[in-house]
């Protein structure tokens, strides 16, 4: 395996939650590889299937949930990486040779993902940090703990501790406060320092930067960003598209449970393939400033075809199939009638 191979490669990967009186579908036929160095953007309106996305690969849907698909994880990922602050103590996982086998995070035991893959080879910052800090602990003692657990020894921990402080813009002083203390951009902060803390070969964050104002944002994205061209593969879940332009490498739009588009950042800010990624820009402030039309529909009650058909202009009746999409790097669009780049370059105000 090269580092050009994906760290993680994921295939069909679909979620349902049962309810007594429906099935939602959190999570359809999602296919989206990661490579080492690279920052993947996962863009979309509230309740499309973000968060789940990132807890279905790491173990964490509740029991509802019926899991199916593939997201395979390279396994001699940590060894490969070069540059990096980390790969400390690792894993059996992260430690596996070249030519070690991919581990499928989706058929992986509980006991093995929470031993050796969740917070050492995979991080996840949460989407509501205050709920998932230990109350009972200082952020300082949570910090030196979780870098003890992860190979810095004697006083090399609080001093790792102050430096990943300073890193996600932490006063060092701020952590010798009980998580209850904080304010929900501090406990954000904490909960990315404890995330990056064991330096996870991938990590998934999920809205990393709510309750931060954007001198804070841009520093935590630009964190991301050099773990990133350290060699650490980062998923970055987040509704803010500047957050994305900013730090992505490739965007991947998601619309009620499916990604619909995924492209280079570049690309997909120039010139969106997909009516609801040109939809989703024109409603920036920077841009049309319009809003998406209508709502999204319930997951509920999706239609056969294209989910978006109800609220796009361009729609015929040949949305009423669900267009094919299995991935990026071909340009590939999930729409029947995808946009043209001149014709979007004219809608685009100079
Ligand atoms: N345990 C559950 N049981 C039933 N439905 C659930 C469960 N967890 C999540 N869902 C539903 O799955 C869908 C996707 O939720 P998810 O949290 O992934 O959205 P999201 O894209 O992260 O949104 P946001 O931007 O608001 O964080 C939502 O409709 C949500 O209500
Ligand atoms: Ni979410």
């Amino acid at each position: 395996m090269t580092t050009t191979d994906p760290l993680l490669a994921v295939a069909g990967l679909t979620v349902r939650f049962r309810l007594p009186d429906a099935v939602v579908h959190a999570v359809t036929d999602l296919h989206l590889d990661i490579r080492p160095g690279e920052l993947v953007a996962v863009v979309g309106e509230s309740g499309c299937g973000k968060s789940v996305l990132a807890h279905a690969l790491l173990g964490l849907l509740p029991r509802n949930a019926t899991v199916t698909g593939r997201a395979l994880l390279r396994t001699d990922s940590a060894g490969s990486r070069s540059g990096s602050a980390g790969s400390r103590g690792g894993s059996a996982l992260a430690r596996g040779g070249d030519g070690a086998a991919p581990v499928d995070l989706l058929a992986c035991p509980p006991r093995q993902l929470a031993r050796q893959v969740r917070g050492r080879v995979v991080g996840l910052v949460p989407q509501s940090p205050a709920t998932s800090l230990t109350p009972v602990r200082t952020g300082r003692r949570l910090l030196v703990e979780t870098l003890r657990a992860h190979g810095h020894t004697g006083a090399d921990a609080p001093v790792a501790a102050d430096r990943l402080a300073v890193d996600v813009g932490l006063d060092p002083a701020d952590l010798d406060r009980y998580p209850h203390e904080l304010s929900g951009g501090m406990a954000q902060r904490l909960a990315t320092a404890l995330a990056l803390a064991p330096d996870p070969p991938l990590l998934l964050a999920d809205e990393p930067t709510t309750g931060l104002d954007r001198p804070l944002v841009d520093h935590t994205l630009d964190l991301l960003r050099r773990r990133c061209d350290a060699g650490a593969a980062v998923l970055l879940i987040t509704h803010d598209l500047a957050a994305a332009q900013r730090v992505a490498d490739t965007v991947a739009v998601m619309y009620a449970s499916r990604i619909v588009e995924h492209a280079p950042t570049e690309a997909l800010f120039e010139a969106p393939g997909h009516p609801y990624s040109a939809a989703l820009l024109d409603a920036l402030p920077q841009r049309a400033f319009r809003p998406v039309p209508g709502h999204p529909p319930m997951l509920t009650d999706l239609p056969a075809g294209c989910a978006f058909a109800a609220r796009c202009d361009r729609a015929t009746p040949a949305c009423r199939v669900q267009p094919a999409f299995t991935g990026i790097r071909a340009g590939q669009v999930a729409c029947h009638h995808p946009l043209e780049r001149a014709e979007l370059c004219a809608e685009v105000p100079a």
